[in-house]
């Protein structure tokens, strides 16, 4: 769901953060956070060149925004979507200029949940996570401190995706939680007490 212009990418700087007890430590933790080539040399040793771009073309195959651009151009009867989506090309499928554009800066991925970690489904209580994008994620985390932000309840979003090392901000943003200091995330923090109603 993130859109990429399609002329002068550029990658957000940081800006100082004037909340008292955000969560999200600022300057942000240094170790690891710039992307380099360090970074995805790391990514490739732990996941093997081979895997790692399985992974990326295995998200790419899953977007729900990919798949329906393929229906919409194979049935070729939806020419304003098809025009939307060239207009609005995927992230994934800009990853070597992302990576590129990202060298030397300092990055945190926010993820949404429905229709981009999972697929829109009939029944909300069935949108399920594969287990490939869940090592997907897992593996994004290690490098970067790594947010899921959805209208869902936290503990619902949680007991979906099941990560202990994420960030999760539920019900739009009102109710936010670090990683557990327990979890494997470097980026760890205080937790806040908060629950779903
Ligand atoms: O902010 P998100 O994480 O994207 O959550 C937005 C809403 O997602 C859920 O609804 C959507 O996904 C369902 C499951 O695929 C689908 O059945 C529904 O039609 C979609 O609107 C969730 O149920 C809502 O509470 C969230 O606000």
């Amino acid at each position: 769901t993130v859109v990429v212009p399609e002329v002068g990418m550029t990658a957000a700087a940081p800006t100082a953060c004037s909340c008292p007890g955000s969560l999200f430590p600022y300057p942000p933790p240094r170790a690891g956070m710039a992307v380099s080539r360090k970074c995805l040399r790391a990514a490739q040793a732990e996941l093997g060149a081979g895997m790692l771009s399985g992974l990326v073309e295995s998200m790419r195959a899953s977007s729900p925004t990919h798949a329906r651009a393929a229906a919409a151009l194979s049935a070729g009867v939806d020419d304003e979507h098809a025009a939307w989506m060239a207009r609005h090309p995927s992230a994934l499928g800009k990853f070597e200029e992302i990576v590129a554009a990202s060298k030397g800066k300092q990055i945190v991925m926010f993820l949404d949940y429905d229709g981009t970690l999972s697929p829109i489904v009939d029944d909300p209580d069935a949108a399920f996570m594969s287990e490939t994008m869940r090592m997907a994620v897992r593996s994004v985390a290690k490098h970067f401190p790594t947010a899921i932000v959805s209208g869902r309840c936290r503990d619902k979003v949680f007991d979906f995706v099941k990560l202990a090392e994420l960030y999760y901000a539920g019900s739009h943003g009102m109710d936010i939680k670090g990683p557990a200091k327990s979890s494997k995330s470097k980026f760890s923090s205080n937790r806040q007490a908060s629950s779903c109603p």
